[in-house]
């Protein structure tokens, strides 16, 4: 093989949006390169699949004469974002490069776009596979073929398809601000991300995904792979499992070193760092072997990359997403403080006013602050954990009720959590669960946009609006106490329990009651002609026949209605409203201003 033993194995992690062929692409890398033993077969990680490199170039792929010096790709079994951001290391993802799948019929879509962002976030570099070209009409297979391969069978029209297709993921590329191009047409891989078209199906083009990847590696980042195969041992817990007869575990991608059985390790709970000794390293048995009892394999000692199930005492309370160090020598309080300080960083620029977020992990929680932060929302509590009964109680506190809102990743909320929801002070606080940073966000922006209309139309109900009314001949019914008179409304909305002034200013009285034909009503619009009842006038004194009258709308009522609700207002009460305004300001310009 040709491997230098200071480079280790990139690791690889796939994202895409929801069933544009993630899984699927996964699997056929692993099951493409099972066949040819010589080669170096793969070998089965806990939570990672190994492909050697020996494998991939015999695959032919584009770039099979680069001279490689990686060992092979280490991938990330479990597909997605969620899998991307846990894997926190060195204060940026633990994965190397990406792979993102998009479905090349369907194009990008929401959770691709956040993919995106994410990669660019964490400047990770990545390649796209625009999958599913099987699915273009008229398709002929070449089983596991390089994409020239298979592309130079297809007709001319199959052909034109896929330009157009791929022509459309370049042009929504650069409309996010990426340079991208066909694999083989790019010249500068710092610069332009190389499309491969594949199919997670057939096999065709997944050599070249591979191939893209080894390349990128060796370019652009063997400073980063480079490593002490000696060394202290260093990785990120993917995940905490109970296993039976094993107790609590930690599946670990370990990124440098070596770890061995009897080794002291540093791990981290929520706030504290535990330090225990290993007591047995597990792998997944080979599928040969599938007949013997034990899920698990014993080894000794492993070294950087690859996926190992650790068991040790006090495991329990340990969180995914944390690092994980192995102590040798000297270095014992340098590596305790070291964990420390990572579970402690965590990357969430606190706002005063925001929303209270939660996540089972740390790298999930920076994710999902982050992508609140690029809409504007702001976070004013971020921990990992699910969401308890302090965290709905001092989201009640909140004194803006557009920000009342939990967010929860991947977290569940705790019972005491859900009752604590029916506490009067804590009436007015949502809880937005799931697992899709996304589908999330457009949940929480949805409510919001609701609550704010809803808020709007309490507002505008209070709001006194403009009206202009005349006093009709022949139609005074009582003279005063109240005075009762028929008046045609002119123009707005006439509503009751509001004060009129004359079209001079002067003060009339309160309306108190109004009505139709004998039935009392609260509001009427302009051209009605109604009975309405004024306390404080006497008819022939302050008032008469034919007197216009507006509604005297408060001072601040105008500013509100001028400043943000002026559109919610029909084309009479805005006529109104302005002959009503002008009339004040002719004594103060700047009345209700
Ligand atoms: N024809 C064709 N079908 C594909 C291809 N890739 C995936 N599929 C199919 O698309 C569906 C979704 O594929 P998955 O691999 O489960 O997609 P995913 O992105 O992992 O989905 P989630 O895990 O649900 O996010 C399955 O029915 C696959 O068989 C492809 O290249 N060609």
């Amino acid at each position: 093989m040709t491997q230098t033993s200071k480079i280790r194995t990139p690791i690889v992690c796939v994202l895409g949006h929801v069933d544009h062929g993630k899984t699927s692409l996964l699997d056929k890398i692993r099951g493409s390169s099972v066949v040819d033993t010589e080669a170096g077969a793969i070998t089965q990680h806990i939570g990672a699949t190994v492909v050697p490199i020996d494998a991939i170039t015999q695959m032919g792929g584009a770039l099979s004469k680069l001279t490689v010096s990686i060992p092979g790709l280490l991938f990330i079994d479990t597909p997605g974002h969620h899998a991307f951001t846990t894997l926190r290391a060195r204060g940026g993802s633990l994965a190397d490069l990406a792979v993102v799948v998009v479905d090349v019929n369907e194009g990008f879509k929401p959770q691709t776009i956040e993919a995106l962002q994410i990669l660019r976030n964490y400047k990770t570099p990545f390649v796209i596979a625009a999958n599913k070209v099987d699915r273009i009409h008229g398709w002929r297979v070449q089983e596991n073929a390089p994409f020239a391969t298979t592309f130079a069978k297809q007709n001319e029209r199959v052909q034109g398809i896929v330009e157009t297709k791929l022509y459309e993921l370049v042009g929504k590329l650069s409309d996010l601000g990426f340079n991208s191009e066909r694999y083989d047409r790019v010249r500068d891989f710092a610069r332009n991300i190389a499309i491969v078209p594949t199919s997670a199906i057939t096999g065709e083009g997944i050599p070249d995904v591979l191939m893209m990847l080894i390349g990128l590696a060796q370019r652009y980042m063997t400073e980063n792979l480079a490593m002490s195969v000696e060394g202290p041992g260093a990785g990120t817990v993917l995940e905490v499992k109970e296993e039976r007869g094993l107790g609590t575990t930690l599946d670990v991608i370990l990124y440098d070193g070596t770890l061995s059985v009897g080794d002291e390790i540093v791990v981290a709970g929520h706030t504290q760092t535990i330090t225990t000794k290993v007591r047995s390293l597990l792998k997944p048995r080979p599928m040969s072997e599938i007949l013997i009892e034990e899920k698990f394999e014993r080894v000794k000692s492993v070294t950087a990359a690859s996926g190992i199930k650790v068991a040790a005492p006090k495991l329990e309370g340990v969180i995914a997403g944390t690092p994980l160090r192995v102590i040798r020598g000297e270095n014992r309080d340098a590596v305790v403080e070291q964990v420390m300080n990572e579970i402690q960083d965590i990357q969430v620029t606190l706002a005063e006013e925001g929303v209270v977020i939660k996540a089972d992990t740390i790298g999930a929680l920076e994710a999902l602050s982050k992508e609140l932060d690029s809409q504007g929302i702001g976070v004013m509590k971020a921990e990992v954990g699910p969401v308890t009964r302090h965290d709905v109680i001092e989201t009640g506190t909140i004194k803006n009720p557009l920000y009342s809102a939990i967010i929860a990743f991947n977290t569940p909320t705790l019972p005491d959590a859900v009752d604590a929801l029916m506490e009067t002070s804590a009436s007015n606080v949502s809880i937005f669960e799931g697992g899709v940073i996304y589908k999330l966000l457009d949940d929480y922006v949805e409510w919001r946009e609701e609550k704010k209309r809803e808020m709007e139309r309490q507002q505008f109900e209070k709001l006194v609006m403009p009206a202009k009314v005349r006093i009709l001949p022949n139609c005074v019914f009582r003279q005063s106490n109240p005075a009762v008179v028929g008046v045609r409304i002119l123009g707005g909305k006439l509503q009751t329990d509001v004060n009129l002034v004359l079209t001079n200013g002067k003060k009339v009285g309160h309306l108190k009651q109004m009505q139709l034909r004998s039935e009392t009503i609260h509001e009427a619009d302009a051209g009605k002609e109604v009975a309405i009842s004024i306390e404080g006038p006497t008819v022939g004194r302050q008032i008469n026949v034919d007197d216009e009258m507006y509604v005297d709308i408060p001072e601040r009522h105008v500013k509100v209605i001028e400043r943000e609700m002026l559109d919610r207002l029909s084309t009479s009460m805005q006529e109104i409203l302005e002959e009503y305004t002008s009339m004040r300001r002719r004594e103060d310009p700047f009345w209700g201003k």
